[in-house]
C-alpha cells in the first residue's frame, strides 16, 4: 500500500460546500459548470452513419406503422406480466424530468441539472428555486412544484411531487424541534441561541432549507435505488439487496455528471402507458400543449438573444394568455391556474390552495392499481403521435447513432436481421406486420440503418420485471450507476454531519424497516399519517406492482 495514494489527487470534499447549488453547478470542484442547468447534453456514441434527410423515413409514417398502439378491436391490450404499475412509470417520469429538460427550440440544450436532485420539484436555477420557497424556516410552499411540464402528466406523477414537497416540509419542521436542535448543538436555530451565536432568520431559513433538501433527496434516491430499481429488475423489494450508495460505493470517481442525449430517449416510456391512461389521454389535447410550449420557447429564445426585457415580459404574458385559453380543454379553469401547479382532473381547495388528502389518495391508488402495457413495437397511444414525431426528429438533429451502434457500445450483440431484433423471450414469433413496416422504411436488408430512436422502442421485450427491450434495460443500469458514482453528495454526503443525526436515520430504512417495507411506505405514512391503516401499510410495502401481483414475486 503506497503512502503516495493516501490522499486523493483532487480534494473532493469541502465542508463549506455541503449543499447542492440550485443549478447543479458545484458538484465537481475543478469544473463547476459540469452538469449545470442550461448547458449542452453530452453524446455517448459517435455515429458513422449519417444519412441525408431524403434517405430517412418520414417520422409520422414511422410512428403510424411501427409505434402506434392499434385499437383494441384489432389487437387486445396486453398488460405487463409482472404486474408493474403506472406508479413505477410515474416515478420514472419524475426521474426523467429531474435530469432531462430538452429546450424545445434547441434540443442540444438541457435546461435542468444532470443530477438526481429533485430539480423538477425545487427548480433548476436560483430564481426558479426562490419561487417555491416561503423564505421562512426552510419551508417550501405547500403542494407546489417547479417544473410546469409535470402539470400535463399523469395525476400519479403529480402525487409523487406533492409527496416529496410534503416530505421536505415534514423534515424542515423536524430540524427545528428542540430534540433535533439539542442533538445538533443548535446549529439551525435563531430561536434558542443557547451555546451558539444567534442566527439571523434568513440564515436559519437557508440552512434548514438546504439541509432538508439534502435529506429529502436522500429519501428520494433511496426509493429510486431500492424499490424502483429492484421492481424493474424483478427482485423482491423486501430483500436487503440495494443499489443505493453505501460503504461499498466506489469513492474515487465523483467527477460530476453530464447526462447524454441518448438517455433522454432511453427513458421515453410512452409505450408502457396503461389502458386506462391511454383512454384518458384521448380526452386531453396534449399535442396542443406541446405546440404552445414549442412556440413559446422559440419566441423567448429570439427575444432573449436581443436582451430586450420588455419583449421578454410581453412574450411571457402572451404565453400565459394562450395557456389560459387552452385550460378548459383540459378541464381546468383560470382559478386552477391561479392557485398553484395544476393536475388534470383535480382541483385545489381555493381557501387552503392545497389538494385534499382524499384526492391525493385517489391519485396514488390509481397509479398503484393500473397495470402498465407490454412494451415493444406498436404500443404507444396514438394521442402522443406529435410528441413522438418531435422526438424522432430531435434525435436526428442531434446526430444520434443507429440501434446497432448503440448495442455495440454497450457490448451487446449487434442484430443481423429484423427478425432477430423483434424476437425474444416474450415475443417468440416475429410479427409480420412489424417486419413489413421495417422493410418499408429501412429497406429489405436495412437492419444497420435502423435508427437508435425509435429502434430501442421496437425491440423485443425480455418478459421480466418492467419487461423492456434488452438495450433499454442495459442502458438504464449504466445510467443509474453513473448517477450515483458521479454525484459527490451521494458518494460522500450521506452522513450524519451533512444530513444531521435525525436525518441520517430518517432517510435510511434500516434494520427491521428495510425488511418490512421500506422507505416509500415510511415517507408516505409520515406525510399522510391518517392513512396509517393496516391495509395501506401492507399495500405500500410493494408500491410498484398492482395488488394482485404482489405476492407472486
Ligand atoms: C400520460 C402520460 C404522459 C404524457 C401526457 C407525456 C407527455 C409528454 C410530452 C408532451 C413530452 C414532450 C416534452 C416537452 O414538453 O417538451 C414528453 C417527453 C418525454 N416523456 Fe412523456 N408523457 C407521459 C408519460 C411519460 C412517462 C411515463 C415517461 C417515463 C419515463 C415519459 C418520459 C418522457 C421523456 C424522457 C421525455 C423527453 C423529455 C425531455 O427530453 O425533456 N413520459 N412526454
Ligand atoms: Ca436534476
Amino acid at each position: 500500500m503506497a503512502i503516495w495514494d493516501d490522499l486523493p489527487k483532487v480534494n473532493r470534499q469541502y465542508p463549506a460546500m455541503g449543499h447542492r447549488a440550485a443549478d447543479g453547478s458545484n458538484y465537481y470542484i475543478s469544473n463547476q459548470n459540469l452538469g449545470a442547468a442550461n448547458t449542452p447534453y453530452a453524446r455517448t456514441i459517435t455515429t458513422s452513419h449519417f444519412p441525408v434527410k431524403s434517405e430517412l423515413p418520414d417520422a409520422g409514417q414511422l410512428f403510424d406503422d411501427l409505434m402506434k398502439r392499434p385499437d383494441e378491436s384489432e389487437v387486445p391490450f396486453d398488460g405487463n406480466k409482472a404486474g408493474v404499475n403506472m406508479l413505477l412509470h410515474s416515478m420514472a417520469s419524475v426521474i426523467t424530468h429531474d435530469i432531462f429538460k430538452t429546450k424545445p427550440g434547441d434540443p442540444t440544450i438541457n435546461q435542468t441539472t444532470s443530477y438526481l436532485d429533485l430539480s423538477c420539484l425545487y427548480g433548476p436555477t436560483k430564481e426558479e428555486q426562490s419561487q417555491i420557497r416561503t423564505g421562512v424556516d426552510g419551508l417550501i410552499k405547500p403542494d407546489v412544484f417547479s417544473d410546469a411540464r409535470l402539470q400535463f402528466q399523469l395525476p400519479s406523477t403529480v402525487y409523487l411531487l406533492i409527496l416529496f414537497n410534503r416530505n421536505h416540509n415534514y423534515i424542515a419542521k423536524q430540524l427545528l424541534t428542540d430534540a433535533v436542535n439539542v442533538q445538533e448543538n443548535y446549529r439551525f436555530t435563531h430561536l434558542a441561541g443557547k451555546d451558539s451565536p444567534r442566527l439571523s432568520a434568513e440564515r436559519t431559513d437557508d440552512i434548514v432549507f438546504q439541509t432538508a433538501r439534502n435529506i429529502n433527496i436522500a429519501c428520494y434516491t433511496n426509493v429510486v435505488f431500492h424499490e424502483y430499481l429492484l421492481t424493474i429488475l424483478d427482485v423482491d423489494v423486501k430483500g436487503t439487496y440495494s443499489l443505493a450508495p453505501n460503504e461499498q460505493t466506489p469513492k474515487d470517481a465523483s467527477y460530476g455528471n453530464v447526462v447524454s442525449a441518448e438517455f433522454s430517449f432511453i427513458y421515453r416510456w410512452h409505450s408502457g402507458i396503461s389502458r386506462e391512461d391511454a383512454d384518458w389521454l384521448k380526452s386531453i389535447p396534449i399535442d396542443k400543449y406541446l405546440k404552445l410550449r414549442k412556440e413559446f420557447s422559440f419566441q423567448l429564445t429570439a427575444v432573449e438573444n436581443d436582451g430586450n426585457e420588455a419583449a421578454i415580459q410581453k412574450a411571457k404574458m402572451e404565453h400565459g394568455k394562450a395557456m389560459m385559453g387552452l385550460l378548459p380543454e383540459f378541464g381546468l379553469s383560470k382559478e386552477d391556474y391561479s392557485l398553484g401547479p395544476m393536475c388534470i382532473g383535480y382541483h385545489r381547495d381555493p381557501a387552503t390552495k392545497v389538494y385534499s388528502n382524499k384526492d391525493l389518495l385517489q391519485m396514488l391508488t390509481n397509479g398503484m392499481e393500473r397495470v402498465t402495457s407490454k412494451m415493444g413495437a406498436r404500443k404507444v397511444p396514438e394521442s402522443l403521435r406529435e410528441i413522438e414525431i418531435e422526438g424522432i426528429e430531435s434525435a436526428r438533429r442531434q446526430g444520434l447513432c443507429t440501434l446497432n451502434e448503440f448495442r455495440k457500445h454497450f457490448r451487446l450483440k449487434e442484430y443481423n436481421s429484423y427478425e432477430e431484433m423483434i424476437t425474444g423471450p416474450e415475443c417468440p414469433k416475429a410479427d409480420p406486420v412489424v417486419i413489413a413496416a421495417l422493410e418499408k422504411h429501412y429497406g429489405k436488408d436495412g437492419i444497420n440503418r435502423v435508427e437508435f430512436y425509435p429502434g430501442i422502442v421496437l425491440e423485443a421485450t425480455d418478459g421480466e420485471g418492467i419487461s423492456q427491450g434488452y438495450s433499454i434495460i442495459r442502458a438504464i443500469l449504466a445510467d443509474a450507476i453513473n448517477l450515483i458514482k458521479n454525484d459527490r453528495f451521494l458518494v460522500y454526503g450521506l452522513n450524519p454531519h451533512e444530513l444531521t443525526h435525525w436525518g441520517y436515520n430518517y432517510y435510511r430504512a434500516s434494520g427491521d424497516e428495510r425488511q418490512d417495507g421500506l422507505i416509500f411506505k415510511k415517507i408516505v405514512l409520515n406525510c399522510f399519517p391518517e392513512w396509517d391503516r393496516p391495509e395501506l401499510q401492507e399495500r405500500l410495502k410493494n408500491p410498484f406492482r398492482v395488488s394482485g401481483e404482489i405476492h407472486k414475486v
